[in-house]
């Protein structure tokens, strides 16, 4: 192995903010490639896998290092992986050798430590799903690959993966989803922008078919973010129909108004959710989505750090405010409509188990069709939808 030291105590010092300060592992790895133009492909890469899998792995590379700091954390990894650290590496407490002992140690340790997470979410994973939660976990610490999405307004999946193969971009297509494709390796970035992709994760797009959707209907995604499935519904729409965007982060909505441009996505209006947003738009969509705020934790392979970030009071306030969603978003619906709860949780609380207690509150809905994504039986993000209908309000 060849080190550069560059690029190792760069490793050290991203890991630190994620550790240390809070900050969020993509956009502290997105801020330090913007600053280091000069690194190449093989140095982004090199400090990408490495921080993602130390921050994937940070628990068990604790056991291993007997401390929690970056550079030990950075030791334990590094020897696990290629047998050595770097040559002047210097970290607080143990020796190369002690670290090989304690590895082979790890087995033994409870599934916290192994499968690194905090012992509240393993508490909570295992409460809620029992053993199967032991194979989700597992699936949700491997590595994601890239999926994309055919923006069938401007091409299908077959002349998509023609253009990829001419790119040289090796890729297949996903069985079960018409329009997802999965890369066998990156997307070179000169790909990135073109209106014929997205980039979505397989488990995501499962979401929209669920809603039934026909061309020329009224839809309002609810919670559409920066609009991963809002152009996913355009592009099932064919174009035609109505539909409008809403979130309560205005900045995310720009993001969308970019991203639709680009996909050639028209019919499309973005309204920043505000104390009229309800009653302006009472009783007028033939179908909803509420892709609702939730622990994210169906996407812990693409963003590790959430598992160090959640806590219990947190899910909690998060289960709160998706109580409310249900209990007021189905209000948009005109009379006869059907609407699709969804998040990108593995749990069942935030799941089936919210339905479940909606239908409870409010016994005139019911539930025509559900999806539950697993990661452990798919590879892809752990994703939840259910398609309610029921009397008109
Ligand atoms: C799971 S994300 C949406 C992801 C998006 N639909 C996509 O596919 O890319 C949930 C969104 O709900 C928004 N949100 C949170 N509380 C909300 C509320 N009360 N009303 C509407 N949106 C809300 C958040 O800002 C966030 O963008």
């Amino acid at each position: 192995m060849r080190w550069h030291r560059v690029l190792t105590e760069a490793c050290g010092e991203l890991l630190s903010q994620v550790f240390d300060h809070g900050r969020v592992l993509d956009h502290v790895v997105a801020a330090a490639f913007q600053a280091q133009r000069k690194w190449g492909k093989r140095d982004r890469s090199f400090v990408a896998e490495t921080v993602w899998e130390v921050v994937r792995w940070r628990r068990a590379l604790a056991f291993v290092a007997g401390s929690e700091d970056p550079r030990a954390l950075l030791a334990a990894h590094w020897i696990g992986r290629e047998g050595e650290c770097p040559p002047d590496w210097r970290w607080q407490r143990g020796g190369t050798e002690e670290m090989i002992a304690r590895r082979a140690a790890l087995a033994d340790q409870p599934r916290a430590i192994r499968e690194s997470v905090p012992d509240w979410l393993d508490e909570r994973g295992f409460s809620e799903m029992g053993p199967s939660w032991d194979r989700e976990l597992a699936a949700l610490n491997g590595r994601a690959p890239v999926f994309l999405r055919v923006n069938t307004l401007l091409a299908d999946r077959a002349a998509v993966l023609d253009w990829l193969r001419q790119e040289k971009v090796a890729a297949r297509p996903v069985d079960g989803l018409p329009d997802a494709v999965v890369l066998e390796g990156l997307l070179p970035k000169r790909l990135v922008g073109d209106g014929r992709i997205e980039i979505q994760d397989a488990g995501s797009q499962a979401i929209v078919p669920l809603l039934d959707l026909e061309p020329g209907m009224r839809v309002i995604d609810a919670c559409a973010g920066a609009g991963g499935k809002t152009l996913h519904l355009a592009a099932a729409m064919a174009g035609q129909g109505e539909i409008v965007a809403l979130d309560v982060a205005g900045r995310k909505l720009d993001e969308l108004r970019r991203r639709a441009r680009g996909a050639h996505v028209r019919h499309l209006s973005t309204e920043k959710w505000d104390a009229g947003t309800l009653r302006k738009f009472r009783g007028w969509a033939d179908r909803v989505l509420i892709d609702a705020p939730c622990s994210g934790l169906g996407t812990l392979r693409r963003q590790p750090d959430l598992k160090w970030r959640l806590t219990e009071p947190g899910l909690e306030k998060t289960r709160r405010t998706q109580r409310k969603l249900l209990d007021h978003y189905p209000e948009l619906l005109r009379p006869g409509g059907k609407w699709v709860y969804a998040t990108c949780s593995v749990l069942p609380s935030e799941n089936r188990g919210q339905i479940d207690a909606l239908l409870e509150r409010d016994p005139r809905w019911q539930v025509e069709d559900e999806r539950i994504v697993s990661p452990a039986e798919t590879g892809w993000d752990g994703f939840y939808a259910a398609r309610l209908s029921g009397a008109a309000r």
